[in-house]
């Protein structure tokens, strides 16, 4: 019998940190989880597994291919390479919420874990003009925290707003090569996050929904085409004529859907309970009510995702 990791159940849960469950395993662990750290990669897996499938709401495919990512990835102790993703989708849909949720699980102090990297453009790199040096600083800060922690991981938010070049930078740490500068860095983890393609997933979106395709039953592969052509073919876009689009160094494309009425309800509900307040049925309802959705005549999808989710509550109590 192979070896079987399932979770009997839910132990405790707080509003703020991961679930504690009671696992429980049978057989003999599979090659490469043989250990005890192995074993326990196997749990965190598990956990952030039914974490993603109780709190993330209406994004099956970024469950799908998150846990797909990771499992592959860190159930192997000698990886090909970095594990590379790149999040898309519009605003409120998500991708902040599980990058910093897959932190978490990943590293004690999560976000404030001195081997998590956050970077953003507005911030980081914000004057064309200084390109070449933002180049510089950039490769020497991944080399360096690679050299002193090879499991870091590096999240490069709104990609959109990147200066076209600058990301090719990384390029070298991406690819399949043993080691860059003197460091083996196959064990970090990348991620991409950003608005660019947003559009065109939710125009797609829209179109099954218009041929009675369920939102359930999209597929990577219908969505993919029209992520290409929007983020990595526009001279905007900080992957624009980039070698690492070229090269084939991202994984896993992880399209985040537009967001329906019932799932800004879902979302109304697990504010609530991370506010200590009492969920009211009519509070649910008109804090989902007052967010626009579009198109225009079916009002279909939440313009902001959840986004304003939490400063409306107020508002309504
Ligand atoms: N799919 C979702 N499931 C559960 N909660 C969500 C979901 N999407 C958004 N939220 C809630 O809305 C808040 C804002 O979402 P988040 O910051 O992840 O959006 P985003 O996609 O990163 O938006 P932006 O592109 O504007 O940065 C989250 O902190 C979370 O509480």
């Amino acid at each position: 019998m192979g070896f079987v990791l399932t979770y009997n159940k839910l132990l405790s849960r707080s509003s703020r940190g991961p679930p504690v469950l009671w696992v429980s395993f049978k057989g003999a662990p599979p090659r490469g989880s043989r250990t005890w750290e192995g074993l326990m990669g196997g749990i965190t897996m598990l956990r952030l597994e039914f974490d993603l499938a109780t709190n993330l709401v209406g994004q099956p495919l970024v469950r799908q291919q998150v846990m797909k990512g990771l499992r592959g990835f860190l159930e192997n102790a000698n990886p090909v390479k970095p594990l590379v993703m790149s999040f898309h989708g519009s605003t409120g849909t998500g991708k902040t919420y599980v990058s910093s949720m897959l932190i978490r699980y990943l590293f004690q102090s999560g976000l404030q874990s001195p081997y998590v990297h956050h970077f953003s453009p507005i911030v980081h790199f914000p004057h064309a003009e200084h390109i070449e040096q933002y180049k510089e600083s950039l490769r020497r800060w991944i080399q360096g925290n690679l050299t002193s922690c090879g499991r870091s991981a590096f999240l490069f938010d709104e990609m959109d707003k990147m200066h076209p070049g600058l990301i090719d930078v990384i390029i070298p740490f991406l690819g399949p090569s043993w080691v860059v500068y003197g460091t083996n860095y196959r064990k970090a983890i990348f991620i991409f996050i950003s608005n660019a393609g947003g559009e065109q997933i939710n125009n797609v979106t829209l179109a099954l929904w218009h041929a009675r395709k369920d939102r359930e039953e999209i597929s990577l592969q219908d969505l993919e085409p029209a992520i290409s052509k929007a983020v990595f073919e526009n001279p905007e876009s900080g992957f624009w004529n980039s070698g690492i689009i070229n090269e084939h160094l991202i994984d896993f494309v992880v399209p985040f859907l537009p967001l329906k009425h019932h799932h800004v309800k879902q979302c109304v509900v697990s504010e609530l309970i991370q506010q200590g307040l009492e969920v009211r049925p009519d509070v649910i309802q008109e804090v989902a009510d007052s967010i626009p959705y579009f198109p225009e005549e079916e009002k279909l999808f939440s313009s902001t995702g959840c986004k304003t989710v939490a400063s409306r509550i107020s508002f309504f109590f």
